[in-house]
């Protein structure tokens, strides 16, 4: 078993009440981190004997919403180059998310998952139909373990002083150092996002335990502490195009589809000390996605 799911099992086992199920594990990392790879073993590590725990997982992709409603966010603000396409927070059905989270806490009958499709509508992609043939949580009992994975899960609005703060700071040192365009970028777009992740909070609030995978600060010196999520979001890439026979995006396509997450990173993804007090794992990984430090905060 790799660190990082061991040191991951070991703070939901810390976790995990007898008396209240489902614990409810949010896992927030970079493109590429290994989100999905950290969810699927954690789950299979779970469910084995002896711990034999009833587990499933659930990305907040799964959550966008449907292709009509993609394309309806995106006409209504035209000039948002963020809302173009899924991926930030606005593209996601929040309170599609508030009712499943609801019925798996509740735990009183079976419910369907469901499914996005990345593929359909030529790469727009559409949520699949929920007609029995998605993964199926079967309740009662209600299972031990939920494990929803995300970019941006638990990222957090913050005050418009600190908005500008940060878009005169920070902001423009990154758009330096990763060479982005400023004009793809508008400082009444990013205060969009800040305010529909107002709406996210009701999400965040199911969750027991937070584990995030960070790139490793420390060996960064005068780069970007995201250069190494293009890294990591180009080899993903590859993988799969060695995989597929080489359908996947081209290096400049790459490129830019990480750029525009840049900003949530740097705008909306400190951790939240104060909800996850105790509960929340920090694994900072090197280059090769080792575990460097892990620390409970
Ligand atoms: N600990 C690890 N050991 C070996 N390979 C790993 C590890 N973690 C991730 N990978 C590999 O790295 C690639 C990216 O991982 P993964 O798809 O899990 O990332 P992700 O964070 O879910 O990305 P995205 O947000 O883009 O979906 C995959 O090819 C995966 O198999």
């Amino acid at each position: 078993m790799t660190p990082s799911v061991q040191l991951a099992a070991q703070h939901i086992l810390r976790n995990l009440n007898t008396n209240k199920r489902p614990l409810f594990v949010a896992i927030q990392g970079p493109q590429g981190s290994g989100k999905s790879y950290l969810s699927k073993r954690l789950q299979e590590h779970l469910q084995s004997p002896p711990l034999s725990l009833r587990v499933a997982v659930l990305s907040i992709d799964d959550l966008y919403r449907p292709h009509d409603g993609l394309v309806s966010l995106a006409e209504t603000h035209p000039h948002n180059s963020l809302w173009k396409g899924r991926g930030q927070p606005g593209t996601h059905d929040v309170n599609f998310g508030l009712e499943l989270l609801s019925a798996i806490r509740t735990g009183s009958q079976s419910i369907e998952l469901p499914r996005f499709d990345k593929s359909l509508f030529a790469g727009e992609g559409d949520r699949l139909p929920m007609d029995g043939t998605g993964p199926i949580v079967e309740q009662p009992p209600s299972i031990d373990v939920l494990i929803f994975e995300g970019w941006c899960v638990g990222f957090s609005p913050i005050s418009e002083e600190e908005l500008q703060l940060r878009w005169t700071g920070i902001w423009q040192s990154e758009l330096h150092k990763l060479q982005l365009n400023p004009n793809s970028f508008r400082l009444q777009d990013i205060r969009a996002i800040n305010s529909t992740l107002t709406l996210y909070l009701a999400l965040w609030d199911f969750f027991d335990v937070y584990i995030s995978l960070r790139p490793d600060s420390s060996s960064t010196s005068d780069d970007s502490l995201y250069s190494v999520v293009y890294k990591w979001r180009l080899e993903q890439e590859h993988k799969m195009k060695l995989s597929n026979g080489g359908r996947g995006m081209t290096d400049t396509e790459v490129k830019l589809f990480v750029d525009r997450y840049i900003p949530g990173y740097v705008f909306f993804g400190d951790l939240d000390r104060i909800r996850w007090r105790e509960k929340g794992l920090v694994l900072t990984l090197d280059e090769g996605r080792n575990v460097v430090k892990d620390e409970v905060l």
